[in-house]
C-alpha cells in the first residue's frame, strides 16, 4: 500500500518547504507537489518532520532493587504517542556479567515494541572479556558503550577502567558516553547529609551540587582526548558541565552535550515541596537545578555547544519511589518524560522563540541520529530514508496529565503544563500509529536498528591523532653511557 501526507510544509533541520511525502513499503519514495496513493492523510496546517529519536530510555530497567515501570510496551507507545519514533535504551551488565548474556536478556524485553529501537552497551566493569567482548557487540550494530561516573557500588567505574574502554572504544570507532557525575564525592556527601539527620529527597539534590558534575565532565573529557575518541555527555544539566564542553569543543575536540527536557523546564524548587511524594518523584541524577542553569542550557542549544535534547525516561512509580521514605538515598533515581519532550520542547522553546523550527528537528531527531550512525536512515526527510514521520499540529493543545498519558507510571513531573503543539500523526516505518488522540500502535512492529561503527567523525578524529601521535626521535649520534 502506498500512503501520501498531503498538503502539509515539510520541516527538516536545514529546510522549510511545502511537499507531500510519498511512502511505500516504509520508507519515503517521493517528495514533491500534488502526489497520489491508496492511503492519504491530510497535513493542512501542520509541520511534516522526521520523528524523533530519544537516545536516552531506561526501560523495565533493573535499578535500585526495582525495575523501572515503563517497559518496551508502554514507553514505546508513550514515544509513539508524543511524536517520538525511535528510542535508544540501554544494556547494563551487572558486575562480571558477560555482555553478550546481558544483551540477550535485555533482547528478550523488545518482544512488544511498537516503535524501533537501538542500545547502548553499558561498561560496569573491565576485564579481558569485556575488552573481548566490545567487539562483538559493536558487530552486533551496538556502537556506543556508557560509562556510569557515579552509582558508586553499583553501576560505577573509575578513571582506569573507563581510560581502558574509551581506548578500546577508539580501536573500535565506536563512542563512549558518560553519566559524568563524581560518584565517590556523591557517596561521602550522602552519608554527611544522612548522619545530619537530612534524609528527606530535598537532600538528593544537596548530595550532587553541579560543581560534581563539572568536575566529572571536565575529566571525562580529557580521558576522551587521550584516548583519542569522540564523547558524548549525557544528561548535562547546569553550566558547570555546559562549560566544560564548550571549551572542548571550542578547542575543536568532538564532544557533544545532551540537556533533558525536564532540566532545560523543571527547576530546583520541585525538591522544596513539604508534600514527601511530589518531591521524591522528581528525584533523579543529575537533579534539577536553577533558572541560571536553564538559561545556560537553552543558550547551548542555541549556540550549537550543546546537540540533544533526551528525556532519560525511568518511570517508578509513586509506590516504588517511597522505598526511600526514611532515607533519599534509596528512592530509586528516575523520572518520565517519553510522551512530552517534543510537546514541551515546541512549547517552551520553538513558541517563546528560544528555538527555530528547524533547530527543534535538529536536536530531537537529525543530530542524534548523525552522532549514532543513523543518518539518513532516520532524522531525515529524504528518498530512502524510513518513514518515521511526525505529521506536527501548532495549533493542537492540551494539558498535561497523568490521567490521560500512556506511561504506567500514577504521576507527571510535567503535571498542569500547557502545550501548544502536537502531532495530528505518527508514523513508525510508514505504519500509522497515532492518529491525534487515537492510539494505532502495534504491539510488535517496532525493530532493532543495527548501527554501523566508524562514523565520519570517528574516522577523522582517529585519522588526526595519528598524525599527530608522540613519535620517538631519531638522532644519529647517541652518546656512550657513561659508567
Ligand atoms: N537519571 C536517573 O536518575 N535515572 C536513570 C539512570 C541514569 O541515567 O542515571
Ligand atoms: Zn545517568
Ligand atoms: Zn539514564
Amino acid at each position: 500500500m502506498t500512503t501520501v501526507i498531503k498538503n502539509g510544509t515539510i520541516v527538516t533541520a536545514d529546510m522549510t518547504y511545502e511537499g507531500d511525502v510519498k511512502i511505500a513499503h516504509g520508507k519515503i519514495v517521493e517528495i514533491g507537489r500534488h502526489l497520489e496513493g491508496e492511503e492519504v492523510l491530510d497535513a493542512t496546517g501542520c509541520y511534516v518532520m522526521p520523528g524523533g529519536i530519544d537516545p536516552h530510555t531506561h526501560l523495565e530497567m533493573p535499578f535500585m532493587g526495582t525495575y523501572s515501570s515503563d517497559d518496551f510496551e508502554s514507553g514505546t507507545r508513550a514515544a509513539l504517542a508524543g511524536g517520538t519514533t525511535m528510542v535508544v535504551d540501554f544494556c547494563l551488565p551487572s558486575p562480571n556479567q558477560s555482555l553478550l548474556e546481558a544483551l540477550a536478556m535485555w533482547d528478550n524485553k523488545t518482544g512488544k515494541a511498537s516503535c524501533d529501537f537501538s542500545f547502548h552497551m553499558a561498561v560496569t566493569w573491565w576485564g579481558e572479556q569485556v575488552w573481548k567482548e566490545m567487539a562483538e557487540v559493536v558487530d552486533r550494530g551496538i556502537t556506543s558503550f556508557k560509562h556510569f561516573m557515579a552509582y558508586k557500588g553499583a553501576l560505577m567505574v573509575d578513571d582506569d577502567e573507563m581510560f581502558s574502554s574509551f581506548q578500546r572504544c577508539a580501536e573500535l570507532g565506536a563512542l563512549p558516553l558518560v553519566h559524568a557525575e563524581n560518584g565517590d564525592v556523591v557517596a561521602q556527601m550522602t552519608q554527611k547529609l544522612l548522619d545530619a539527620g537530612n534524609n528527606g529527597p530535598e537532600a538528593h539534590a544537596y548530595s550532587r551540587p553541579p560543581e560534581v558534575e563539572g568536575e566529572a565532565t571536565n575529566r571525562a573529557i580529557m580521558i576522551a582526548d587521550m584516548a583519542g575518541v569522540p564523547l558524548y555527555v549525557v544528561h548535562t544539566s547546569c553550566e558547570q558541565a555546559h562549560e566544560a564542553i564548550r571549551r572542548a569543543r571550542a578547542k575543536g575536540m568532538r564532544v557533544y552535550g545532551e540537556p533533558l527536557i525536564q532540566h532545560l523546564v523543571l527547576d530546583e524548587t520541585e525538591y522544596f515541596n513539604t508534600d514527601w511524594d511530589y518531591a521524591a518523584r522528581r528525584v533523579m541524577s543529575p537533579p534539577f537545578r536553577n533558572k541560571q542553569h536553564q538559561d545556560s542550557l537553552w543558550a547551548g542549544l542555541q549556540s550549537g555547544s550543546l546537540q540533544v535534547v533526551a528525556t532519560d525516561h525511568c518511570a517508578f512509580t509513586t509506590q516504588q519511589k517511597r522505598f526511600g521514605v526514611d532515607n533519599f538515598a534509596k528512592i530509586p533515581n528516575g523520572t518520565g518524560g517519553l510522551e512530552d519532550r517534543l510537546p514541551v520542547l515546541w512549547t517552551k522553546g520553538v513558541n517563546t522563540g528560544r528555538l527555530t523550527m528547524n533547530e527543534f528537528v535538529a536536536v530531537t531527531s537529525t543530530n542524534i541520529a548523525k552522532i549514532l550512525n543513523l543518518y539518513p536512515r532516520k532524522g531525515a526527510i529524504v528518498l530512502g530514508a524510513d518513514a518515521d514521520i511526525v505529521v506536527w499540529d501548532p495549533k493542537r493543545s492540551k494539558t498535561i496529565k497523568a490521567d490521560s498519558q500512556q506511561s504506567v507510571i500514577d504521576y507527571n513531573v510535567f503535571e498542569g503544563i500547557e502545550v501548544t503543539g502536537l502531532p495530528r500523526f505518527v508514523l513508525s516505518r510508514g505504519k500509522v500509529s497515532i492518529v491525534e488522540n487515537e492510539v494505532r500502535t502495534e504491539v510488535g512492529h517496532g525493530k532493532f536498528v543495527a548501527r554501523e561503527p566508524r562514523n565520519p567523525v570517528n574516522r577523522a578524529l582517529s585519522q588526526w591523532k595519528e598524525i599527530s601521535a608522540p613519535r620517538k626521535v631519531e638522532r644519529s649520534g647517541i652518546p656512550a653511557t657513561g659508567v
